[in-house]
């Protein structure tokens, strides 16, 4: 069976909002702290054993101390470049990563240490992927019963429809096999699954690439509506735009660990209110900010710098910035790891 299709089977049903008009996203409010998370990641580490010549093992840390937390009706956008680890944060939560990955750290779901066990008794029930690959979908199912599947309530004929409706699916669709579909198409047929499962988390990879501005816009606004009816939402991209049309804080990666957490607000201007001089250069590249590159690439994980991993990289750093991996701390209301940022 697929995984998207596993995934989100005998999932509860959502009423999915009428189709409507969406002018302006609107954004929920800060949540507040003292809420408990639904999700917790505290120094997650993700490595990979490789075999190289000779058989000789060797372990890639493509992860290492990630924190963050998602709240209940908050949607937490998590950005950075390409190799990030933002897709393997995502397999870490599902419990889905490839058999030669080793997991430290812990990841707590409503309180409760996610094992193995439990990942897989909520995949497809509580929690939902939207996977960033469309090679997900299962090639021998026609689409509109993959949808239907993930269904757990009510009329899953009806809300299949009302779904590839309002993602502008065509009502033939739902008789095609993935083969027959467009990569966009193929994207919404996912979106659709998480979409109709009724689950809590739903961990979006990458869902809007190749879609159109009319979809993406119906797509970012549908994970509001459900965000604002309770659900949490990781939305993983590397398009801050994206991002800030709809989440209501971000987690910026680098190099596989979160250098801030901010609140989506502090986006803004010429990037005064980040802390992070990764955020602030990420922010300032963008055409419509300066358009200033930043310098120099983001190491391999078989290349890691042992102290700050933006040090090479970084305009503030100093020696003591390549003595050790900063610890995370709050400031301003968000978090950040970076002994200068003030
Ligand atoms: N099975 C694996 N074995 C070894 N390394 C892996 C494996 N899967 C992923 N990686 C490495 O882990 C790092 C993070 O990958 P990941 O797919 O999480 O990045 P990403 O942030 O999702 O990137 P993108 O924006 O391109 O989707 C990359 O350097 C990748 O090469
Ligand atoms: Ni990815």
């Amino acid at each position: 069976m697929s995984l998207a299709s596993e995934l989100n089977k005998k999932q509860k049903t959502l009423k999915i909002p009428k189709q409507q008009k969406v002018e302006k996203i609107p954004k929920s409010l800060t949540v507040p702290q003292e809420m408990q998370p639904i999700l917790k990641v505290e120094n997650l580490g993700i490595s990979f054993t490789q075999y190289t010549k000779g058989l000789k093992q060797k372990n890639l840390d493509v992860i290492t101390s990630l924190d963050l937390t998602i709240f209940p009706g908050e949607i937490l956008a998590v950005v950075g470049s390409s190799g990030s680890g933002k897709s393997l944060l995502a397999h870490g939560i599902l419990g889905i990563l490839p058999n030669n990955a080793a997991v430290t750290g812990t990841i707590t779901y409503k309180g409760q240490e996610l094992t193995s066990k439990l990942q897989q008794r909520l995949r497809g029930q509580e929690i939902a992927l939207v996977p960033q690959s469309v090679n997900y979908l299962d090639p021998l199912m026609r689409v509109g019963k993959q949808v239907r599947t993930a269904v757990r309530k009510g009329g899953a004929t009806k809300t299949q429809r009302e779904v590839f409706a309002r993602y502008h699916l065509q009502p033939q669709v739902e008789k095609f096999f993935p083969f027959q579909l467009s990569g966009g198409m193929a994207r919404r047929v996912l979106v659709s699954t998480a979409v109709v499962s009724g689950a809590e988390l739903i961990i979006a990879d990458e869902p809007t690439p190749g879609l159109d501005e009319g979809v993406i816009k119906e797509a970012l606004s549908c994970f509001r509506e459900l965000a604002d009816k309770g659900a949490s939402i990781m939305l993983i991209t590397h398009d801050i735009e994206t991002a800030l049309k709809i989440a209501d804080r971000i987690a910026v990666f680098y190099a596989g660990t979160t250098v801030e957490v901010a609140s989506a607000k502090d986006f803004t201007e010429k990037g005064g209110a980040l802390r992070h001089p990764y955020s602030k250069a990420l922010w300032r590249a963008l055409p419509q900010n300066d358009f200033e590159p930043i310098p120099g690439f983001q190491p391999l994980p078989s290349a890691l710098p042992s102290g700050c991993l933006f040090e090479p990289r970084c305009h503030m750093a100093t020696p003591q910035c390549a003595q050790g991996r900063p610890e995370t701390r709050i400031l301003r209301n968000g978090m950040v790891r970076c002994i200068h940022a003030t």
